[in-house]
């Protein structure tokens, strides 16, 4: 995949949070410059922010964003998809590869609202995209040649990892991948407010909690890296560290993290039914 370039000009309609994670990541990958970004924004101020920060264009037409790009990325919340896409569907030209960051807008719906020309594909990234560490899950349309495939493909992997799955299999990757990222956070936090609980500084709580997640991001991410190996090395056996884990389960780790998971997959389903009633045909 690597000998293939990345597709430009990559434009990003909505310069929102994940908009600029992408942004980021691409830059970082030293594939793409900000002369190949284009990125619109509703508000000025925001704009101004990521041209500054970035060097990218901004543009506040959606439908002149799109001419004459490779790779078009809806990154608008739901409540903007059908507006946008409306706007765009004239000017899309063929060939071009539209990829929807959207939780909420199906395939089959973005096909009914996209010209027949564009291959349409869907992309579930998390925000480590920007620091080139994503790990982005894509489903593909009816009308997805194998050129659009790889330049999808290759545009993901510059920004880490792209992993080809069903759309069914996309949900499920929204409640775990694409949330992810704020539930680890989350348990950094919960970690440095037990830490205080126990008489540490906030400062040192957070330094702590913080240090711990990101030491052992780094062991897992070692070749031939396991959980269980890795859990192993931590666990003296008999040792206090096999404690807290008997702990962690008899307060039901396993089944509030499925829990989280499991609403996260009932919300993304909800929404896109929502979504698909509330279309304009
Ligand atoms: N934030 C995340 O980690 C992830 C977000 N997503 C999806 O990405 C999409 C965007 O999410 P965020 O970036 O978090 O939201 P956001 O609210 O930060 O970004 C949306 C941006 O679109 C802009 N916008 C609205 N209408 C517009 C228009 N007509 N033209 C141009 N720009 C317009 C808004 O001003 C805003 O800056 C959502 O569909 C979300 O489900 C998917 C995976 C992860
Ligand atoms: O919270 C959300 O709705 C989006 C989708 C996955 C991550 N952020």
């Amino acid at each position: 995949m690597a000998s293939h370039p990345v597709p430009t000009p990559i434009v990003l309609l909505g310069g929102g949070k994940l908009a600029e994670a992408i942004i980021k990541g691409l830059l970082r990958s030293g594939q793409v410059s900000p002369s190949d970004l284009r990125v619109t924004v509703r508000r000025p101020e925001r704009g101004e922010e990521l041209r500054s920060r970035h060097g990218v264009h901004v543009l506040t037409d959606n439908a002149q964003a799109v001419r004459g790009a490779a790779v078009v990325m809806l990154a608008v919340r739901q409540a903007q998809m059908a507006e946008v896409m409306a706007l765009i569907a004239p000017a899309l030209e063929p060939g071009q590869v539209v990829v929807s960051l959207s939780s909420d807008v199906r395939l089959a719906q973005l096909e009914a609202a996209l010209p027949s020309t564009v291959a349409v594909i869907r992309a579930m990234p998390h925000t480590p995209v920007g620091v080139g560490a994503g790990l982005t899950p894509l489903t593909q349309g009816t009308r997805v040649t194998e050129a659009a495939r790889q330049a999808t493909d290759t545009l993901f992997a510059a920004t880490g990892q792209p992993l080809w799955v069903t759309e069914e299999q996309l949900t499920v990757c929204t409640g775990v991948s694409g949330t992810g990222p704020a539930y680890v956070f989350r348990f950094v936090e919960a970690l440095a407010q037990a830490a205080m609980a126990h008489g540490m500084e906030a400062t040192e709580a957070a330094a702590l909690a913080r240090g711990t997640l990101i030491g052992a991001a780094k062991l897992l991410a070692e070749p031939g890296a396991t959980t269980t190996g890795l859990i192993a090395e931590v666990a003296t056996p008999g040792g206090i560290t096999v404690a807290g884990l008997e702990a962690l389960e008899t307060h039901g780790l396993s089944r509030v993290v499925g829990e989280a998971v499991s609403i996260g997959i009932q919300r993304a389903k909800e929404r896109a039914e929502l979504s698909a009633h509330s279309a304009p045909k």
